[in-house]
């Protein structure tokens, strides 16, 4: 078969360890640690599979843990020049058990798909399992803060897994929570997954169907699945004969506290029928960055950068006083980077969890007009519609910025652009139009075509104008309160008056509603689990203090507890891959203590992160 000149140029790239992986012929483990290429391998594999080992009606499965690590993935296959169109899934696992299971076999087996709002919405899980909570005698915990724990005993119940470990009031009350999502007709998330196990374990043809059309799944951050989505993947393997390619990095295990256990990768590339690979040069940072890095895990994994790479810089920054002055440094360091000419699309600043230090942060970013997109902005609604309306904000400010700019800077802003592409964003419409049942569109040009009317109209629509006319223009022309209606996804039947809401009550502009997404121009700031996957030139770590990391967790109730010696670990891996996220340089910020947003001091110290970081370091590191 003929393989793409863009193809033959990265397998020639490859380390002879990311190639075995990519060439082998049977089920594959790829065990690696940060910046080693477990993605660029993922991608050359889908694209060898898809060019060399199937025939072209037949496809690839791909499943991520974010919907953008799946764009990523997509994208990065189109540009290795193989025509996939319609030939590779690559989604969350969520997405997957929908649209290519329940949607695409559910009707064979009497199991219908969810119909237009019957996926419960954030809210609306949370009201339930607080019913939940109620009757089962423990509604003063809140159930906004355990639904984490309520999916990690509905996974461990779905799996048979033990559980003494769990409050048995809180089992009781996940149980219940099942019997009210079949009582009521309605499912959530972690429901879909269940079914789509059920479906594949009990019906012989659905498998066959699925082998048929996905030969070969591909597995992205296996560390972060939980059992479900293993038994899913045995399912798959064992049951249906699919050729499974899985890649993780249990030092990377961030998902715990919802049941994800990077056991099941040990398990997995233990079996006979995988071939166990693990890649040890890190490509992305320099030596220092990855020394400092295994010191703060504590594990001395003994990785390498390669060869020639720049050390790094790391350095420490200590302040005097709380989180504004942790603020100020923040941003110094992000005007310093500027000025060496890092661009800031290319700088991130990192934060443990939410609270008074990231409103310090993006109350100073503001005060000094450093542009920011704030990953998982929280003031805007949630769900996949939003999110589209989202990223189609960010094309046409992209657009609007691109043709403002002086002739001089054009170019360099037209390389550096990563706003969606109209094939992109039609191919994410076709999916929530299929999701709400609507008529295919009259052709395959149409929704490229009406996208770029309202995206790439001959007047752009200026990026410091009223959003809500935009929006309005763009719900029309998409004829998006359609799909608003049919969603089976409760979130998506009201983000787009959401939206409208709050272009209205907040006086938006069409850049607010792009603001979380990647727009040139604009430094992140971002969760340490956000930051996951990613790669920055220079990387920022705010608030590294003890109470913050680590932190005290839930309880229930309003009451909060010291970790445990697993959520411990857990905690010092976040920290770990926010670390390693940088390619040159990483500025961690310490100091005596901060205030909470009551007013109370806590004067902890530093982090014991970093406090056990530096005692680990050898001398002349520190
Ligand atoms: N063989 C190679 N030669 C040169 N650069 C490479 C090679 N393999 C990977 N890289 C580069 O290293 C960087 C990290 O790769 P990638 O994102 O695939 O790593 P990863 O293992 O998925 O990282 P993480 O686990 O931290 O998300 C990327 O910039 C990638 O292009």
């Amino acid at each position: 078969m003929q393989v793409s000149d863009a193809l033959l140029a990265e397998l020639d790239s490859l380390h002879p360890r990311q190639l075995a992986a990519v060439l082998h012929d049977g089920n594959v483990v790829l065990r690696a640690g940060p910046g080693s290429g477990k993605t660029r391998t993922l991608v050359a594999r889908i694209a060898y599979v898809l060019q060399t080992q199937i025939s072209s009606f037949r496809g690839v499965a791909c499943i991520t843990y974010t919907n953008p690590a799946a764009e990523e993935i997509r994208r990065r296959v189109h540009r290795s020049g193989v025509r996939a169109e319609g030939r590779i899934t690559c989604s969350t696992v969520h997405a997957f058990c929908l649209n290519e299971i329940l949607r695409a076999f559910g009707h064979l087996t009497g199991q219908p798909a969810p119909e237009a709002g019957q996926v419960l919405s954030k809210a609306a899980i949370e009201a339930l399992l607080q019913r939940c909570f109620d009757q089962v005698g423990i509604g003063e915990v809140l159930a906004q803060h355990r639904v984490p724990q309520s999916t990690k005993i509905r996974r461990a119940l779905a799996c048979n897994e033990d559980l003494d470990s769990f409050d048995p009031r809180e089992v009781q009350a996940a149980l219940l929570y099942e019997e009210q999502l079949l009582l009521r007709g309605v499912i959530d998330f972690e429901a879909m997954v269940i079914l789509a196990v059920h479906l594949v374990r009990e019906h012989a043809h659905v498998r066959d169907l699925l082998r048929a059309r996905f030969p070969h799944l591909v597995v992205d951050e296996y560390q972060d699945l939980g059992g479900v989505l293993h038994e899913l993947v045995l399912a798959l393997r064992d049951l249906a004969g699919i050729t499974v390619f899985a890649v993780g990095d249990t030092d990377q295990s961030v998902y715990g506290f919802t049941g994800a256990d990077a056991k099941y990768l040990t398990e997995l590339a233990d079996r006979p029928d995988f071939r166990d690979l693990e890649l040890e040069v890190n490509y992305r940072s320099g030596q220092d960055i990855i020394t400092v890095a295994e010191a703060a895990l504590g594990l001395p994994r003994g990785r390498l950068a390669r060869e020639g790479a720049p050390p790094g810089d790391v350095k420490i920054e200590q302040v005097e006083g709380g989180l504004q002055d942790h603020a100020r440094v923040t941003c110094d360091l992000v005007e310093q980077a500027q000025s060496k000419g890092i661009s800031p699309e290319r700088i991130a600043i990192l934060y443990p969890a939410r609270g008074r230090l990231l409103d310090d942060v993006r109350r100073e970013l503001t005060r000094r007009e450093l542009d920011f997109r704030h990953e998982g902005d929280d003031k805007l609604p949630a769900g996949s519609l939003s999110r589209f309306v989202q990223r189609c904000a960010a094309r046409a400010v992209t657009n609007y910025q691109i043709h403002a700019a002086s002739n001089a800077d054009r170019a360099d802003m037209l390389r550096r652009a990563q706003a969606p592409s109209l094939a992109s964003l039609a191919r994410t419409l076709t999916t929530l139009r299929t999701e709400a049942r609507l008529a295919p569109p009259p052709s395959r040009l149409f929704l490229p075509r009406a996208l770029q009317q309202c995206l790439d109209p001959e007047e752009l629509y200026p990026a410091d104008a009223p959003a809500l006319a935009w929006l309005e223009q763009l719900r029309a022309g998409l004829a998006l309160d359609e799909v608003a209606e049919g969603h089976p996804d409760q979130d998506n039947t009201s983000s787009l008056d959401g939206l409208a809401g709050l272009c209205r009550s907040k006086g938006f502009v069409l850049q607010d509603l792009a603001r979380g997404e990647e727009v040139v121009g604009k430094v992140l700031l971002a969760t340490y689990h956000a930051a996951k996957g990613r790669e920055f030139d220079t990387v920022v770590l705010p608030g590294l203090l003890q109470g913050l990391i680590p932190h005290d967790v839930p309880a229930g109730g309003n009451r909060w507890r010291k970790p445990t010696e697993a959520e411990l670990e857990e905690q010092r891996r976040t920290f770990y891959v926010a670390l390693t996220r940088a390619e040159s340089t990483v500025n961690m910020i310490v100091g005596p203590g901060y205030e909470t947003k009551n007013g109370y001091w806590m004067s902890f110290g530093p982090s014991e992160f970093v406090i056990e970081m530096v005692r680990r370091l050898p001398e002349e590191e520190t």
